[in-house]
């Protein structure tokens, strides 16, 4: 029994576009709500929310029950992160502040095995091979891993060809808001210096036949980001559309004249 097929992954090298919600809860219970609300994928964010080893798991045991693909953003592109993370069966990964080529080849190598990369031997024990049932995993879960690199500083920009170029980095995603922030725009990824550096890195990217990411808060915003060739599209995150919800209903309260 090989790894499991990476549909996500399958889906975005056909070309389709795939929406999904950013989970910083850190919550099984979001998780699972979100990933039967029509997302086709849900990311678990290591970076910003509190996550750990045992959320992360359990939100994937959530999601697991759920129409909407796995995805794990961490906290950092170091070798040890991504073999936990990995190890937890989630096939696709979203790495952090990868600045230059040589740390995109560092992480491509990560979230791979020997031959590949030089991702650690643990998997029999864990999660990703259903503790062992999964016989042949590592054979054949290298080609199901679906990495993306964040470019999201300046000087990712200026290397963006060597960093699309290299091998085991399936997609780039931008991060708007610490890209404009390293730009000297905190605050302003509508800023025109900083589109145009986005622009830039789509161009690129498409150019080098890997898959484009980005994240919106802004619904108007969707349909012009696919339209620049994104296919991995965040929708927004879990927190914001709950505080939303929440001001909008407690601002219905009925109030009265009290006596
Ligand atoms: O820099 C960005 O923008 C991102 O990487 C996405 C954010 O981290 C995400 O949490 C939305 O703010």
């Amino acid at each position: 029994m090989p790894a499991p097929t990476n549909q996500l992954k399958a889906a975005l090298l056909r070309g389709e576009v795939q929406s999904g919600l950013w989970l910083a809860q850190a919550s099984a219970t979001v998780a699972e709500i979100a990933g039967q609300s029509g997302f086709d994928w849900c990311l678990i964010d290591a970076e910003h929310g509190p996550n750990t080893l045992t959320t992360i798991r359990a939100q994937l045991q959530a999601l697991a029950g759920t129409p909407a693909q796995p995805v794990v953003r961490v906290p950092v592109g170091e070798d040890w992160v991504l073999k936990q993370v990995l190890d937890l069966g989630v096939q696709t990964v979203v790495v952090p502040m990868v600045n230059t080529a040589e740390q995109a080849a560092q992480v491509a190598a990560a979230v791979r095995y020997p031959g590949q990369g030089v991702r650690g031997m643990g998997a029999v024990l864990s999660r990703a091979t259903r503790y062992g049932e999964i016989v042949d995993y590592v054979s054949s879960a290298n080609d199901e891993i679906c990495l993306f690199v964040q470019v999201e500083s300046a000087e990712a920009v200026r290397q963006i060809d060597a960093i699309a170029a290299t091998p085991g980095v399936d997609g780039i995603f931008v991060g708007p808001a610490d890209l404009s922030a390293d730009m000297g725009f905190v605050g302003a990824p509508d800023a025109a210096p900083v589109q145009e550096a986005i622009a830039h890195v789509y161009a690129r990217t498409k150019a080098a036949g890997k898959i484009i990411g980005t994240i919106m808060f802004d619904e108007a915003a969707f349909a012009p980001q696919v339209a620049q060739g994104v296919t991995f599209l965040g929708l927004g995150g879990d927190s914001i559309l709950i505080a939303r919800a929440f001001r909008a209903l407690a601002a219905q309260a009925p109030k009265n004249d009290a006596p």
